[in-house]
C-alpha cells in the first residue's frame, strides 16, 4: 500500500487525478469503478477540467459505481445516479449505456449487478472511507467474502450522510445496495482518497492495524496495488 500525504483537499485531488489520468491515457476503453461522497469530487473535476482543456476522451470508457441507496428514486436529488451525471457524467463524454450504477432492494438486483460487472475488469476503483472505516457501503463486520449485497446502514453512516439531507437523519435511507468487498479487491488498481481530521482514525485503522472486519479498508493490505492520497489532517494518527 502506497500512502501519499499532501497539504490539503486541493493537492490531493490533483494528486488523485494525476493516478486516474495516467490510466485513462493508455488505455481508451478502460473500466473505471467510481464512488460517491464528497472525498472524489475535486478529482473529478480535475478529470471534467482536463476533459475539456485537453480532449481527454471518455467514450469508450465504462464505469461501475460502488453503491446506491435503497429506497429513494434513481432521479432523487441525492441519489448515487443523481450525483455521477451532476459531478462527473455531464461535465465529460462518456456514454450513458456504458454508465452502470447499482439499483434496487432484493438478491436479484444484487446478484444481476454482480453478472453486469462479470465481463469486465476494473482497471482502477476510486474509493472514499467513511469515518467507521467503511469502503463503499461495507459496514465494519463486512465478511470480506461479500460480493454486491443489500446493507443496514449505521447509525454513524447515517449520520455522517445527513449533511445531504437537511441534516436530518430521518430522511437518510435505512438501506443501501453495495459492491461487496471481494468486488471491490478484483480491481487491478485501487485509489483511495481521504481528507479532514473526521477521517484520521479509519486511515490509522487501514494503514496500521492487521486487516480485520472491524475496519473494511484494512482489507486493501491484502491487495498488491493501491494508492492511498491523503491531507494531513486525515495523516494526523498514521
Ligand atoms: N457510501 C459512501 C462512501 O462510498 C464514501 O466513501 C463515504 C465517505 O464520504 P465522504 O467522502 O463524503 O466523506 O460516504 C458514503 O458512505
Amino acid at each position: 500500500m502506497e500512502v501519499i500525504v499532501l497539504k490539503n483537499y486541493d493537492e490531493v485531488s490533483k494528486k488523485a487525478f494525476e493516478v486516474m489520468k495516467e490510466v485513462v491515457a493508455n488505455k481508451k476503453n478502460a473500466v473505471l469503478g467510481l464512488a460517491t461522497g464528497s472525498s472524489p469530487i475535486g478529482l473529478y473535476q480535475n478529470m471534467i477540467k482536463d476533459h475539456q482543456e485537453n480532449g481527454t476522451s471518455y467514450a469508450d470508457i465504462t464505469s461501475f459505481n460502488l453503491d446506491e441507496y435503497v429506497g429513494i428514486d434513481r432521479n432523487h436529488e441525492q441519489s448515487y445516479y443523481t450525483f455521477m451525471h451532476e459531478n462527473l457524467f455531464k461535465g465529460i463524454d462518456i456514454k450513458e449505456e456504458n454508465v452502470h450504477v447499482p439499483y434496487g432492494d432484493t438478491k436479484a438486483d444484487c446478484d444481476a449487478y454482480e453478472k453486469a460487472m462479470e465481463d469486465y475488469s476494473v482497471d482502477i476503483q476510486v474509493l472514499g472511507i467513511g469515518a467507521n472505516g467503511h469502503i463503499g457501503f461495507n459496514e465494519p463486520g463486512t465478511p470480506f467474502s461479500e460480493t454486491t449485497h443489500i446493507v443496514t446502514l449505521t447509525e454513524k453512516t447515517r449520520q455522517d450522510n445527513a449533511r445531504f439531507f437537511e441534516n436530518d437523519i430521518n430522511q437518510v435511507p435505512t438501506h443501501a445496495i453495495t459492491m461487496g468487498i471481494a468486488t471491490i479487491m478484483k480491481a487491478k488498481k485501487i485509489l483511495l482518497v481521504a481528507t479532514g481530521k473526521n477521517k484520521a482514525d479509519a486511515v490509522a485503522a487501514m494503514v496500521n492495524k492487521a486487516p480485520d472486519v472491524n475496519c473494511p479498508a484494512s482489507v486493501l493490505q491484502n491487495h498488491p496495488d493501491v494508492v492511498v492520497i491523503v491531507d494531513e489532517a486525515a495523516a494526523a494518527k498514521l
